[in-house]
C-alpha cells in the first residue's frame, strides 16, 4: 500500500526521535503542540523498532492516538466516510456524520474557539487511476535527449537575409542582437508579411519568437517605405506618419514589445516608435504623440482613450495593426476598446495618403500561443479572409483558429509535472519544494509561482519572508532552518509595501534566495521596478504572482514554473508554463492538484502533448525538502521539521491581527477565485468538494471556516480604488460592465474582481448541498 511504502521506507538516522528536544519560543499552546508532536514520534519510533505495534493498512482503522500528531485525551472517534479515500488513517469500516468526520483530525478546540488540526492526518488519498499515470521521481530517469521545439533554425539556408529582410537589419540582428538565425514561426510569418498585404493569425508555442515575427515585417516594411520616399525625394521623419500600431493586454507586455522594438530600430534611427499605456500622466503621453511616432505600442484602453482627446493622434496612415495575446484582449474585455479603435481607422483610412509605398489596405494580425474560439469575435470586428501562420499548418484546423480539437502545446523540451497534495499540506509542500529547488547552487535561478489571487501573493510573501513589519518583533516568524540554528533570525522586515525581501523559508545558510511579489492591485511603479529587480537579480529568486504575469512575458532564466493554485483554463496553463523553456533553452513545470477530483486536471495536462509528465506526492516532496541536509546532525524527522514549521506559521498567523487579517483576506479570495474556473473545467474544479477546514490550514489558519470573515474588500488596484473598474471576469469571458478606457485595470486579476455575490452565492449553495452548515463549511 501506497503508506505503508511511504511510513515504513522513512530513512530516519539511528537517533531520530531518541534526543529530547527542548521547544522553545511560541506561546504555551504551541510548544505543548511541538512536544507531544515529538513524543508521538518518539513513541513511534520504539514501537516500529520493537515491532509492537504494526503500521496499519490502507482502510484499517487506527487509533485515535496515532490519527494525531498532537495527542489528547477525547472520547474515541468513529472513522471517516465520504467518497475520496483517506490516506494513512483511514478507514471506511465504522460510518460517521460529516461533522464527526471533520472531528477525527483535530485537537479539541482552544479556549478561543481555534481548531489545531494535523499535517499528516485525515488527508483524502489520491485516486487509483491517478497514481498509475507515472511514478514519483520518473524525471530524474528520463534523460534522453529531446530537440527543443521553440530554438531558432539550425537549417544552413535559414537565414534572416534569405527570408527578405535588408542586409543591414539582418546583420543587426546578428550582430547586435545575437541572433543567428530565425525561429520557425519567424520564418514563415517574415515571408508572408514581407510578400503580402492579407490579413494574418500567427500561432506558435510559447517562447518562439513571436514578437519579432511580427515585428521585423513591420519594420523592413517601413524602411522600405522611408527609401522610397527619399527616393521621391520626399524627407522620412517621425513626423511623416503613423504606419503601425501594436496592441497588447497589459503594460508590462507592452512594455516588453516596445524595448525589443527600440532594440530593432537602433540599426534604423529615422524610424522613431513609441508607447502609451496609462500609468503616466496622459499629458506626458499627448507631448509624445504630437512629436509624432512611426510606429505606436498601445493598451487598448489607454489608446481609445487617446482617440478620443488627443487631436494631434493621427491614424489615417496606419497600415498595420497587430493584436497580441489576441485572445487575452477579449477575456480582459478588451472588445469595445478594440472595436473603437478598428472603427476609427476605417473611417480616418479612407483618406488618401500621399506616402510612396503605403500599401492601400491594412493589414491586421493577430497573435498568440492559444488562439481559440472566442477570437471569432475578434476576427469579425478586425479580420478580413485572414491567412493562418503556424509553425506546420497540418497540424491546423482549415478555419484558422487553432490547432485541430483546440490543443495546443508547450514546447517539446519543457519538463512537466505535477504534485498531489492534500489541502492541509499545500503550504509546507510548496515551501519544500522551493527549498529542494534551491537547494543545490546552480541548478534553479529563477521560479515564478502562480497563484489565483493578489491577497494570496500578499499573505504568501510575508510568510515566505518570514519576518513581520518593522517594531513588530513578537510576530517575527522564524526561518525554515530554524532547528538548524535554533534560533529565530533577527534582521530585515518588511514594511507593508515591500514587494521584494529574503526568502528565508527557502533560503539556506550557504545559498540566500530573492523574494518578490507582483500583482495588479500593486502601484504600476511598484509593479514596473519589482519586475525588472526580478528581471536582473543575479541572486536565485523567486516571483510570487498572480496571472497578470502569465502572457508573453520573457524573463531572463526562469527554470522552474509552480503552478500552485491551478489556472482558470487550459490556455493559460500553457501561457504560464510557457514562462520557462524559452527559444529553445530547458525549463521545468509543476502544477500542485489536490487529491480527488481535481486529479482528472492530467488528462487536461496530457492534451498538451508533455513529452513526460511525472507524478509526484507531498510526503515525496515534504520528505526532500525537509530532511536535514546530511551533515546537520539530525534532530527531527521531515514530518516533525514540516510539522514545526507549519506550527510557526499558524503561530504568527493567528497572533498577530494584521497577519490573521491578511490570511482571512488571501483565504477567502482564494476560494473566490476556485469559482471561476471555465465551465468545462469546474467539475474538476469543483467548489463542493474542496475542504474548506483543511483548505485553511494552508492558510496559517486555526479558524472555523464559518468564523473566517474579512472586514471590507480589498481596493482592487491603485486606480481600481477609485470603485469603477470592477468587472467580473468569469468562465473567462468578460461579463461585466464597461471599464473605464486608460485606467491601471489594464491587467486584471481575475481573483481580486470576481463578483463577490455570485462567489457569496457558491458558497451558500454549497453549504446547502452539503446538508446545512457544519463548523467546516462557509456559512
Ligand atoms: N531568432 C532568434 N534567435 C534567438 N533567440 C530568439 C530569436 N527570436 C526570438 N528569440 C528570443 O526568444 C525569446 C522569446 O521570444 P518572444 O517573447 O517573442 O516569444 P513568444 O513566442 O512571443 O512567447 P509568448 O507566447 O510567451 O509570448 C526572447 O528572449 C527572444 O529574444
Amino acid at each position: 500500500m501506497a503508506d505503508d511504502g511511504m511510513l515504513l521506507n522513512f530513512e530516519l538516522p539511528s537517533d531520530a526521535f531518541t534526543v529530547q528536544k527542548t521547544f522553545k519560543g511560541g506561546n504555551w499552546k504551541d510548544r505543548l503542540t511541538a512536544r507531544k508532536s515529538a513524543e508521538w514520534g518518539r513513541q513511534k519510533a520504539q514501537d516500529r523498532a520493537a515491532g509492537a505495534k504494526r503500521i496499519p493498512d490502507f482502510g484499517e482503522v487506527q487509533s485515535e492516538e496515532e490519527e494525531l500528531i498532537v495527542a489528547e485525551s477525547r472520547p474515541s472517534k468513529k472513522a471517516r466516510t465520504g467518497d475520496a479515500p483517506v490516506s494513512k488513517h483511514t478507514t471506511t469500516a465504522k460510518p460517521r456524520t460529516p461533522k464527526e468526520a471533520h472531528r477525527g483530525d483535530v485537537l479539541p478546540k482552544t479556549s478561543n474557539g481555534e481548531v489545531i488540526s494535523s499535517l499528516f492526518t485525515f488527508n483524502p488519498a489520491s485516486t487509483e487511476a491517478a497514481a498509475k499515470v507515472a511514478q514519483p521521481g520518473a524525471d530524474e530517469r528520463d534523460d534522453a535527449p529531446v530537440e527543443p521545439s521553440n530554438a531558432p533554425l539550425s537549417d544552413e539556408l535559414a537565414t534572416f537575409t534569405n527570408l527578405g529582410l535588408s542586409p543591414s537589419l539582418a546583420n543587426h540582428l546578428l550582430d547586435k542582437l545575437g541572433m543567428k538565425a530565425p525561429t520557425a514561426i519567424q520564418r514563415k510569418a517574415v515571408q508572408q508579411l514581407c510578400a503580402a498585404d492579407t490579413d494574418a493569425f500567427i500561432q506558435a508555442e510559447t517562447g518562439s519568437g513571436k514578437t519579432l515575427a511580427y515585428l521585423l515585417p513591420i519594420v523592413q516594411r517601413i524602411a522600405d517605405i522611408s527609401k522610397q520616399m527619399k527616393d521621391a525625394g520626399q524627407d522620412f521623419s517621425r513626423e511623416s506618419g503613423l504606419f503601425a500600431l501594436i496592441l497588447a493586454p497589459t503594460r508590462e507586455l507592452s512594455k516588453q514589445i516596445s524595448s525589443v522594438l527600440e532594440g530593432l530600430l537602433s540599426c534604423c534611427h529615422w524610424i522613431v516608435s513609441g508607447i502609451v499605456i496609462g500609468g503616466e500622466k496622459k499629458k506626458s503621453e499627448k507631448a509624445r504623440l504630437r512629436k509624432g511616432l512611426n510606429i505606436l505600442v498601445a493598451t487598448p484602453g489607454r489608446l481609445a482613450d487617446h482617440l478620443n482627446s488627443t487631436e494631434v493622434l493621427d491614424v489615417s496612415k496606419v497600415r498595420w495593426l497587430v493584436m497580441d495575446e489576441g485572445d487575452r484582449l477579449i477575456e480582459l474585455g478588451f472588445e469595445q476598446d478594440i472595436q473603437k479603435i478598428v472603427s476609427v481607422l476605417n473611417l480616418r483610412g479612407r483618406m488618401p495618403a500621399t506616402v510612396p509605398g503605403l500599401p492601400e489596405r491594412r493589414t491586421t494580425v493577430l497573435c498568440s500561443a492559444t488562439i481559440k474560439a472566442n477570437v471569432e469575435q475578434l476576427r469579425s470586428i478586425a479580420l478580413k479572409d485572414p491567412v493562418s501562420i503556424a509553425v506546420d499548418p497540418s497540424d491546423h484546423a482549415e478555419d484558422g483558429l487553432g490547432p485541430k480539437g483546440q490543443s495546443f502545446t508547450a514546447p517539446s523540451q519543457l519538463k512537466q509535472s505535477y504534485a498531489i497534495v492534500p489541502a492541509k499540506q499545500r503550504l509546507v509542500t510548496l515551501v519544500a519544494v522551493l527549498k529542494q529547488a534551491f537547494k543545490r547552487k546552480g541548478t534553479v535561478m529563477k521560479c515564478i509561482v502562480f497563484m489565483s489571487a493578489a491577497d494570496s501573493v500578499d499573505f504568501h510573501f510575508e510568510v515566505l519572508v518570514g519576518d513581520s513589519p518593522a517594531g513588530d518583533d513578537a510576530a517575527r516568524l522564524p526561518s525554515t532552518n530554524l532547528s538548524r540554528s535554533g534560533k529565530i533570525p533577527q534582521g530585515n522586515t518588511i514594511a507593508e509595501t515591500r514587494t521584494q525581501g529574503l526568502a528565508k523559508a527557502c533560503s539556506s545558510t550557504d545559498d540566500e534566495v530573492q523574494l518578490f511579489r507582483l500583482h495588479g492591485s500593486l502601484q504600476q511603479i511598484t509593479r514596473t521596478n519589482t519586475l525588472k529587480a526580478f528581471a536582473t537579480s543575479s541572486e536565485p529568486a523567486v516571483l510570487v504572482c498572480t496571472d497578470v504575469m502569465s502572457r508573453g512575458l520573457d524573463l531572463p532564466n526562469v527554470d522552474l514554473v509552480i503552478e500552485y493554485d491551478p489556472p482558470a483554463s487550459k490556455d493559460d496553463h500553457l501561457h504560464r508554463i510557457g514562462r520557462t523553456a524559452r527559444a529553445g533553452k530547458d525549463g521545468r513545470a509543476m502544477i500542485f492538484l489536490m487529491p480527488g477530483c481535481e486529479e482528472s486536471y492530467i488528462d487536461i495536462l496530457k492534451e498538451g502533448k508533455p513529452r513526460n509528465l511525472t507524478r509526484h506526492d507531498a510526503d515525496e516532496l515534504l520528505k526532500k525538502g525537509f530532511s536535514p541536509a546530511a551533515r546537520v546532525v539530525a534532530e527531527t524527522s521531515w514530518e516533525q521539521a514540516a510539522t514545526e514549521w507549519q506550527l510557526e506559521v499558524e503561530r504568527w498567523t493567528t497572533e498577530h491581527p494584521r497577519h490573521l487579517e491578511q490570511a482571512r483576506r488571501a483565504y477567502q479570495s482564494h476560494v473566490r477565485a476556485y469559482a471561476t474556473h471555465v465551465a468545462a473545467e469546474r467539475k474538476i474544479f469543483d467548489l463542493k468538494q474542496l475542504h474548506l477546514g483543511h483548505l485553511a490550514k494552508a492558510f496559517g489558519l486555526r479558524d472555523k471556516p464559518g468564523s473566517i470573515r474579512v472586514p471590507g474588500q480589498r481596493p482592487s488596484s491603485a486606480a481600481g480604488a477609485k470603485g469603477k473598474e470592477g468587472r467580473r471576469v468569469h468562465a473567462g469571458k468578460n461579463v461585466g460592465g464597461k471599464r473605464k478606457a486608460g485606467n491601471a485595470m489594464e491587467d486584471v486579476d481575475p481573483g481580486a474582481v470576481m463578483d463577490e455575490r455570485e462567489a457569496r452565492g457558491k458558497m451558500f449553495a454549497r453549504v446547502k448541498a452539503m446538508g446545512g452548515a457544519s463548523e467546516f463549511n462557509l456559512g
